[in-house]
């Protein structure tokens, strides 16, 4: 039976940021494993604290005098042992087995599940925690994740992971994390899987599961998930500014200590939180994105979509228009090996708001006044263009759901014929017939790192009339013609 350890203890009752990241260097430091329990409880409380309605809005000045509502130990306690409790008494623990059984995590798992609220509306804000499980019996679906690896380390199992991957959490566990299990649900009116294999089927092709790379976390990443998932948001509009400050306090002491480097989406989190508010001079936000692409190019095989949309995020808030259309030709480039699934939701609402959101509003503002240094001149711009579209059009390729509808098409060709004919001539395009091979064993099912043998040039230079050889799907070939035919 865990207890929370005397030396955290002396840190309650919690006043400011500070003593909080200083619980956290104490679980992260100086132990032998982070307890997510006591975290979680510990960061939902605060969260929970200060975004519910009766919190007046305050300013915080530094997270060593910033004042936040007491937090005493009694309540962390109470909660702490609710949990125990729930897990103990439900799941045997006459702990034989070193490692965990699939039965075992599903039964974890079952008592998460059936001590729910019945119905509620899922993606509310603020359930992601313990605590929101233990004082509302409400989670979202990261929530029950969590709470069943939280559930299994109280249970003696360290070998019960988080596995996630842009959109989905399952765990991993067994010897050498070689088992693999479903345990929460995944988006609106999907029958869970709980307790089944990780997608084998068609959905083993979709972004949902990023193709077998998903972030397996230690426990001291689940430490960073759990931060990570800490939602500062008041409402939709404004954030409880010493909310965001903890999250970022916490997700600099992760950086620091070396969790993140495995966990892009992590490194993102954070790079957003410096845009807002930096809080270190030395490692601007630019790097922080640029080290989330690197991240998921060196352990991920370039298989995620979101470090690139966090970086062309950042380009367009901040006016960077060429970059931005770089940073989306890249996330382009990673999807288009992917098989688009109605399990893919979340990404295809990420590419529909580029396409007809973000691409014509930076067409707009360039195109209204005489920007001399306007993107409509760059050849580059163009290619990058093509090569997002070309990369949509791959992903529907091969696909059982379509992707494209004629919404897209208005804004795509829009988009395309801003650009002059004398600048559209100057892109050739020269693709590479295996990087194309789109989804044949090789792709899917080696391990080496194709992201190395990038070897999709695009140059500007003649005319793309001239390459016969262009691999673009039909439909951008069709409307590259078409421009270079000055139709459109
Ligand atoms: C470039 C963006 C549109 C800005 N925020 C993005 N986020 C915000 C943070 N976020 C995340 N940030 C850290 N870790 C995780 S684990 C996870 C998940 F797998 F979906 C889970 F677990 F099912 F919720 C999501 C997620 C999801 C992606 S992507």
């Amino acid at each position: 039976m865990a207890v929370i350890r005397d030396i955290d203890k002396a840190l309650f009752p919690i006043k400011t940021i500070n003593t909080v990241v200083k619980l956290f260097t104490s679980q992260l430091e100086g132990c032998s494993e982070p307890d997510l329990a006591l975290l979680s409880i510990v960061t939902g409380l605060i969260e929970n604290q200060l975004t519910s309605r009766s919190n007046a809005v305050q300013l915080p000045d530094s997270p060593e005098t910033n004042v936040l509502p007491r937090f005493e130990l009694e309540t962390v306690e109470n909660l702490y042992n609710k949990f125990h409790l729930v897990i103990t008494s439900s799941v045997e623990t006459n702990k034989t087995k070193a490692y965990a059984t699939r039965d075992l995590v599903k039964r974890v798992s079952d008592v998460i599940w059936n001590s729910l609220t019945r119905s509620y509306y899922k993606d509310r804000p603020h359930l992601q925690s313990l605590y929101s499980y233990l004082t509302g019996s409400k989670l979202d679906c990261f929530g029950v994740a969590f709470a069943v690896v939280a559930g299994c380390q109280v249970l003696g199992y360290s070998d019960v992971h988080l596995a996630l991957s842009e959109d989905h959490a399952w765990v991993v566990f067994g010897p050498n994390g070689s088992e693999n299990a479903e345990i929460t649900w995944h988006g609106k009116g999907n029958e869970d899987k709980r307790g089944q294999e990780i997608g084998k089927g068609v959905s083993a092709r979709s972004w949902l599961y990023v193709n077998n790379k998903p972030v397996i976390c230690t426990r001291h990443m689940e430490v960073a998930a759990l931060v990570s998932a800490i939602n500062p948001a008041l409402n939709a509009n404004v954030d409880a500014s010493e909310v965001a400050m903890l999250q970022q306090e916490l997700l600099w002491l992760l950086y620091d200590l070396g969790h993140l480097k495995k966990y892009p989406m992590a490194i993102g989190n954070l790079g957003d939180l410096e845009e807002i508010s930096p809080k270190r001079s030395d490692i601007p936000c630019s790097s922080l994105f640029e080290e989330a692409i690197e991240s998921a190019r060196k352990y991920y095989n370039n298989q995620h979509v979101y470090p690139y949309t966090y970086q062309g995020g950042y380009y367009y808030r901040n006016n960077m228009y060429k970059e931005a259309f770089e940073s989306w030709a890249n996330a382009s480039d990673v999807i288009r090996l992917y098989n688009y699934s109605r399990d893919d939701e979340e990404i295809y609402k990420e590419f529909l708001e580029i396409a007809n959101e973000l691409i014509p509003q930076i067409m707009k503002a360039e195109s209204s006044g005489f920007e001399a240094n306007t993107i409509l001149k760059k050849p580059q711009c163009f290619a990058n263009l093509l090569k997002f579209y070309d990369g949509i059009c791959q992903w529907e390729e091969g696909s059982a759901t379509p992707v494209l509808h004629i919404g897209w098409a208005k804004p795509l060709v829009n988009t395309i014929s801003k650009f002059d004919s004398d600048v559209r001539a100057q892109v050739n395009i020269v693709c590479d017939e295996e990087k194309l091979m789109k989804k044949n064993g090789s792709y899917f099912n080696n391990n080496n790192n194709n992201y190395e043998k990038e070897n999709t040039t695009v140059i500007p230079k003649l005319n793309v009339k001239e390459q016969s050889t262009s691999n673009f799907h039909p439909t951008i070939e069709a409307l590259t013609a078409a421009c270079s035919e000055k139709i459109l």
